[in-house]
């Protein structure tokens, strides 16, 4: 195994006049679990069948470790990179049981016998369906199809396995459970993943690093805890946490983290200044007294607690949870604890 790089690479479709891909530069560790985030239709799949060798970069290259598997010119064929994709569909075969589903790569590569059933079973084991051996893909919930898709691609012991937004046809409750079974899964295999993902909590849950998208090119590349903390510009910030951006007055080129003092002063300038964008997080506003005024626009009870959309003196709108049920409409103050500069 080696690291995957991905060098400048573009992608332009003779039918489209913008690029769906521009000049992406990455490096996923080996072993490493990556993210890609965006909105829909930013070019993550593209990036991701490029790297599977479904699609040909138009421009760059695509290396693993010393060994490069397309640029502008050449590349290696999607069943010559030892790479397994993972989709959203799942792709099983509805006449097959979930063994053969999850022996068929190993009989296209010829093993057979003995050899092959204890590859299966220990790849069934390993998404713990030892005891569906037998089934048919129709006669398994959502969860366990994907479960056996993951154990087929597992089975062929892949340096790189890719994921197309795999949890995205399942249910809240079954998304948490099958999180759970994709970080066994990559713990277990040591496999460098590559998810593709619009679920910024998803995203945060599973990856060791998170690559941001928009609109063709890469924003930002970063762990979670990095991106969470430190977004680098408007869009990522939009995108990562459930924050609100207020536009307020620069003021020299101080700290990115700011303190309610700064905060403060900040809200209540009114000179006319350039503004800058500032994410505010709702868990790091207070309804309380002491603060600048606020009037509340939209309440929803959330069980453990309510969250609150808030709109400040000149219009802007700030989010906010609070213990305590609140009414539209009603006057108060909030106090802002911590905002990061974008
Ligand atoms: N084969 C193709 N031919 C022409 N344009 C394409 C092709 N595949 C993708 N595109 C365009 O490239 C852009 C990026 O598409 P892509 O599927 O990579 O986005 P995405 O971020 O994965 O979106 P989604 O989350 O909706 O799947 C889109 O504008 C899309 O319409």
């Amino acid at each position: 195994m080696a690291q995957l790089i991905l060098d400048n690479i573009s992608k332009q479709f003779d039918t489209t006049d913008r690029a769906a891909v521009s000049g992406v530069s990455l490096t996923v560790r080996e072993g490493g679990f990556l993210a890609l985030l965006g909105p829909s239709g930013c070019g993550k799949t593209t990036v991701l069948r490029m790297i599977a060798g479904f699609e040909q970069p138009s421009d760059g290259a695509i290396l693993l470790g010393e060994k490069c598997l397309a640029d502008g010119r050449a590349m290696v064929p999607p069943e010559h990179r030892n790479m397994a994709m993972v989709f959203q569909s799942y792709a099983l075969w509805p006449h097959m049981s979930v063994a053969e589903n999850v022996g068929y790569p190993l009989k296209v590569r010829g093993l057979s016998g003995q050899a092959r059933d204890a590859k299966v079973r220990e790849a069934l084991a390993s998404v713990r369906l030892e005891k569906f051996a037998d089934r048919r893909p129709a006669d398994l919930s959502g969860g366990q199809r994907q479960r056996v898709a993951l154990a087929r691609c597992l089975v062929t012991d892949p340096d790189v396995v890719l994921l197309d937004e795999p949890l995205a046809n399942l249910d809240r409750h079954l998304r948490q459970e099958m999180e759970e079974t994709f970080r066994e899964f990559h713990s277990r295999s040591g496999a460098t993943m590559i998810y593709v993902t619009h679920d910024q909590a998803e995203a945060m849950a599973l990856a060791t690093d998170v690559a941001v998208m928009s609109e063709g090119r890469l924003l930002q590349v970063a762990t979670p805890e990095e991106i969470y903390a430190r977004p680098q510009g408007r869009l990522v910030g939009e995108l990562i946490g459930q924050g609100a951006i207020l536009s307020l007055p620069l003021i020299g080129e101080g700290l990115r983290l700011l303190d309610w003092p700064a905060m403060r002063a900040l809200l209540e300038d009114r000179r006319p200044s350039t503004q800058i964008d500032i994410l505010v997080r709702p868990q790091d506003v207070e309804l309380a007294e002491g603060g600048v005024p606020a009037t509340v626009t939209s309440v929803l009870f959330e069980g453990e607690r309510y969250a609150v959309r808030l709109s400040l003196l000149d219009g802007q709108t700030l989010r906010a949870f609070a213990r305590e049920a609140v009414r539209v409409g009603e006057k108060l103050h909030v106090v802002i604890r911590s905002a990061w500069r974008l």
